[in-house]
């Protein structure tokens, strides 16, 4: 079995009245992509952000590597163990260069280390990882048309070298060849042993990524698919099901 990079225990989250996660685990696993997929306010976006640290869980445990995190765990806390995010909004700092942007956060013992040189160079490098398009480090990030702005933040992630990272919904504004190109990237990704996780509606790209789906509804972690069970019939199946003893 490939090593589990990150994991939770027994989740919960709730907002008010809305129970947005009960009760959830789930082991995100070297070289794997693993999809989060589920309707609209199933808790897709929830899992993602505790995952990472944005959002703190009611209970449960998060595990990096095997090792049970401390605390409330935050995002610079879960950067330093590897694990990285991507949001649905597009966040760019519209003022600050394509290359501010993508090394924003990128003050830790690594980073510190490298030469101007060799931060332009791995911006650069990451940028031709995702598009064709020619995209100058020097530009004003805000003048970027907005599905520009989206490959900067996804290049952000993966420039922070992690060794998982979260891409929730931050694929809706890229064309076909950047998504294509990006999904090539992320496949490359976890070959070297990292993991992916993926929060996505769109069936035909959960279907031709996804080596596990996690299948979310109201707030419960319904199924987990793998093989042969990921194509869109048994998908939709589990999408559409009725949640019984809940
Ligand atoms: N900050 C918040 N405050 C209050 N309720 C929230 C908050 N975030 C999420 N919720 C609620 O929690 C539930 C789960 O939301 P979540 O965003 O995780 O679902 P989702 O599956 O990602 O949905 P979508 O596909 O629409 O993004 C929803 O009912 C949502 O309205």
């Amino acid at each position: 079995m490939d090593k589990i990079l990150l994991g939770c225990r027994g989740v919960s989250k709730r907002f008010g009245e809305t129970q947005a996660l009960r009760d959830v685990s789930v082991d995100i696993q070297s070289g794997r992509i693993h999809t989060i997929l589920g309707e609209n306010g199933s808790g897709k976006s929830t899992l993602a952000k505790v995952l990472c640290g944005v959002l703190p869980a009611d209970n449960g445990e998060i595990r990096v590597g095997g090792q049970l995190i401390q605390g409330v765990p935050d995002p610079r806390m879960m950067l330093a163990h590897g694990v990285a995010i991507v949001l649905q909004e597009v966040l760019v700092v519209p003022n600050r260069s394509v290359l501010d942007n993508i090394l924003l956060g990128q003050d830790g013992v690594f980073h510190r280390c490298m030469s101007v040189n060799e931060k332009t160079e791995l911006a650069r490098q990451t940028l031709a990882q995702l598009t064709d398009r020619s995209i100058a480090l020097d530009r004003p990030a805000g003048e970027l048309p907005l599905h520009e702005q989206q490959i900067v933040v996804i290049a952000r992630g993966l420039a922070r070298r992690p060794d998982v990272l979260i891409l929730d919904e931050a694929t809706a504004a890229l064309d076909l060849a950047d998504r294509g190109k990006l999904f090539d990237t992320l496949k490359a990704f976890c070959e070297a042993g990292s993991a992916v996780v993926f929060v996505s509606h769109r069936m035909p790209e959960i279907v031709e990524l996804s080596d596990q789906v996690h299948v979310m509804q109201n707030g419960v972690l319904i199924a987990e698919l793998e093989g042969a069970d990921i194509n869109p019939a048994t998908l939709l199946a589990h999408l559409t099901q009725e949640l019984v003893d809940v």
